[in-house]
């Protein structure tokens, strides 16, 4: 009998958010107010990081960031503060577990305050085919994108969960959600990373003294920056799915974190190859893949990071 009232139940709030994920695409929800927040980003120096920190500061809110590289980040802060922001600059390499403990008890000791938002942005590939790879960079990449990620949540999870408010954002990537060739070490640890932030969120969600909480993972496709310079599918495929401005990727990925959405895919479009990979069969997504020349679309990629490596 219990079980029957708990179907139905169940059944009305798969139907109550399905009519609500319907509403919020015409009807865009209140956006939630974060000035005065305290928000840490990782890998600031760089491009999406820097632009993160920007929008952050033009909601009102302040900013803490970390990055390996002192003088990229230090530009950033110049940024922050000339847009009339406070920035707080810190030199972090994210995957040195000692270093991210010791330094997030001094942003704290320093700033006599929480971080508030935890923005883990931080992230690298190696650029290789598998068998080209050195094991040290397959190895980077996972301990960036992937293990940097433990140390960050549980140097910051504390402090939000003590004042139950907080928000952790994920910065993904299309790529781990499905994968392409010639970057398993990048695909790899971008699934990890969406698989250690799913499980987080059903963490907090299972402990009512944390709904305080939020989650936003984003995963965008393929950004017009240095990154992946190269990376390219077909021309004609390109009219509808072209490299994502990185100032549009920012935006959209802010629109989701101010609105508590759990997931954004940066363009909407990349939600169908990600439904279609659990729907159709393996070998049709293939064929769709070759069709589109999603399949090599990394080898001139490879190829630009090969000539780079020579003239250097
Ligand atoms: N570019 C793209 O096409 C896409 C990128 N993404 C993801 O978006 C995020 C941002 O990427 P994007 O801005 O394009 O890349 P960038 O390379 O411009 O920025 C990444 C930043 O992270 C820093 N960083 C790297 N390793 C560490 C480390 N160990 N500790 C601290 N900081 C570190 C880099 O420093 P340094 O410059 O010194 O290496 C750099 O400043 C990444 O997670 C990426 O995977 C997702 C989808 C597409
Ligand atoms: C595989 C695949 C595609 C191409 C994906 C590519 C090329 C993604 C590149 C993403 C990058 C570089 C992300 C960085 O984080 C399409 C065209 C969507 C079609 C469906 C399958």
């Amino acid at each position: 009998m219990i079980v029957l009232m708990d179907m139905q139940m169940m059944m009305l709030d798969v139907i109550y958010f399905i009519l609500r994920g319907c509403l919020r695409i015409v009807m865009r929800p209140r956006t939630k107010d974060i000035s005065g927040e305290l928000v840490l980003i990782t890998g600031a120096g760089g491009g999406l990081g820097r632009l993160f920190a920007l929008q952050f500061v033009r909601e009102g809110a302040e900013v803490v960031l970390w990055d390996m590289n002192a003088e990229t980040n230090e530009a950033t802060a110049k940024l922050v503060r000339e847009a009339g922001g406070k920035a707080h600059t810190y030199t972090v390499d994210v995957t040195d577990r000692d270093t991210v403990y010791k330094v997030a008890d001094l942003v704290r000791k320093d700033l006599g305050r929480d971080v508030t938002f935890l923005i883990n942005n931080a992230g690298v590939v190696a650029g290789h085919r598998l068998l080209d790879c050195p094991d040290d960079m397959v190895e980077r990449t996972l301990k960036v994108n992937c293990h940097a990620h433990f140390w960050t949540v549980k140097a910051f999870l504390p402090q939000m969960k003590a004042n139950n408010h907080g928000h952790i954002v994920t910065v993904a990537s299309v790529l781990g959600l499905f994968a392409t060739a010639c970057v398993e070490d990048y695909c790899a640890s971008k699934f990890a990373a969406v698989g250690f932030h799913e499980s987080l969120t059903h963490e907090l969600l299972t402990e009512e003294e944390c709904d305080g909480i939020k989650t936003t993972l984003v995963c965008p496709y393929l950004i017009d920056n240095d990154m992946f310079e190269g990376c390219k599918i077909r021309e004609e495929a390109e009219l509808f799915l072209s490299a994502q401005d990185p100032v549009y990727v920012v935006q959209q990925a802010m629109n989701a974190i101010l609105i508590d959405q759990p997931l954004v895919c940066i363009p909407r479009l990349t939600y169908i190859p990600y439904i279609a990979k659990a729907l159709l069969p393996w070998d049709a997504n293939v064929a769709t893949y070759r069709f589109v020349g999603s399949d090599k679309s990394m080898y001139p990629f490879i190829e630009k990071k090969k000539t780079a490596i020579k003239a250097a």
